[in-house]
């Protein structure tokens, strides 16, 4: 299990050097909430590009540090463009970041996603019944059937009935996982950081959940996935509870954020309310 002091000071340094490097993380994203994800990457250091092509998918994963992919709104392409993106991803030894969105609406979306297992995504997010959706899929924890309890792209179950399943997905790829909700929970399989903070806004607004996606790559492309998640993650708290303060309804509660993100200095980052725990 890794000491809180190890862990702050691994995520001040990952901070400065988003900040100071501004990586580029490409992105194939859903249309709802594409120019969030991009505005989040810029607000928190990095910078952003988003294609729709396998090729283009290709060409993203040579050119930057890091890809993210994202089921929101499935086209037709995608069915090329996302496993030739996560292989390319994979070929390179370039970290990539799943958001598996809306799993067990669609058969493509099934497919896509049963097939992304193999090319083990360095971070995986998602809402609790997504990340208990896809552990079933993938055959780590519960069952296939778990495909069948979503809704919709929002969640049904809490983060501590996700912890399992987080666990699982994390010893299985290697990397991390990130369950989102009022407290988020991220693991690598050996530990388990719940991170403090946000404001239930953060559920009256579209996209954050997949703009968090967005800023996990960017992380991603400066340190281990387990420290880029913690990072990326707190860095949504922190600037949450700040934004909160300032606003009280979506609109500006939106603007108010993205003003956060750009604002919070990597201490701020850091410091955000944490605990860790043995997994
Ligand atoms: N009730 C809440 N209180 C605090 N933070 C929240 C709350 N609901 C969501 N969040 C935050 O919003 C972001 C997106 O999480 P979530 O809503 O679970 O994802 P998704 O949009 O994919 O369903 C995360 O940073 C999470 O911590
Ligand atoms: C509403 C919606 N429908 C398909 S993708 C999408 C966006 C979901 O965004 P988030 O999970 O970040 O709220
Ligand atoms: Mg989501």
């Amino acid at each position: 299990m890794i000491e809180q002091s190890q862990l702050k000071e691994d995520i001040v340094q990952a901070a400065q050097n988003v900040r100071a490097n501004n990586p580029m993380a490409g992105s194939i994203t859903n249309t709802v909430t594409i120019d969030f994800v991009a505005n989040a990457q810029l607000a928190a250091g990095g910078s952003a590009a988003m294609v729709y092509l396998p090729d283009e998918g290709e060409t993203l994963v040579a050119a930057g540090g890091a890809v993210y992919l994202n089921m929101g709104t499935l086209f037709p392409v995608y069915e090329e463009t996302i496993p030739r993106t996560a292989a390319a991803a994979q070929a390179a030894g370039k970290p990539w970041v799943l958001d598996p969105v809306g799993i067990g609406i669609g058969s493509l979306r099934t497919k896509l996603l049963s097939q992304l297992k193999e090319y083990k995504p360095a971070i995986v997010r998602g809402n609790a019944s997504e990340i208990i959706a896809l552990a079933g899929l993938w055959d780590l924890s519960g069952s296939a059937e778990d495909l069948s309890r979503a809704r919709g792209v929002d969640t049904t179950d809490t983060v501590e009935a996700a912890r399992d399943a987080a666990v699982a997905l994390a010893r299985f790829t290697g990397g991390a996982v990130v369950v989102s909700g009022k407290s988020d929970l991220v693991t690598d399989g050996k530990s388990v950081v719940i991170s403090h903070g946000g404001s239930s806004l953060m559920g009256k607004v579209t996209g954050f959940g997949c703009s968090q996606g967005g800023v996990l790559a960017v992380y991603a492309t400066q340190t281990d996935p387990f420290t880029a998640a913690v990072a990326a993650v707190n860095h949504y708290n922190f600037s949450g509870r700040a934004a909160a303060a300032k606003a009280a309804a979506p609109a500006s509660f939106k603007a108010a954020f993205l003003d956060s993100l750009y604002l919070a200095t990597p201490e701020d980052i850091a410091n955000n309310s944490m605990e860790i725990q043995e997994a």
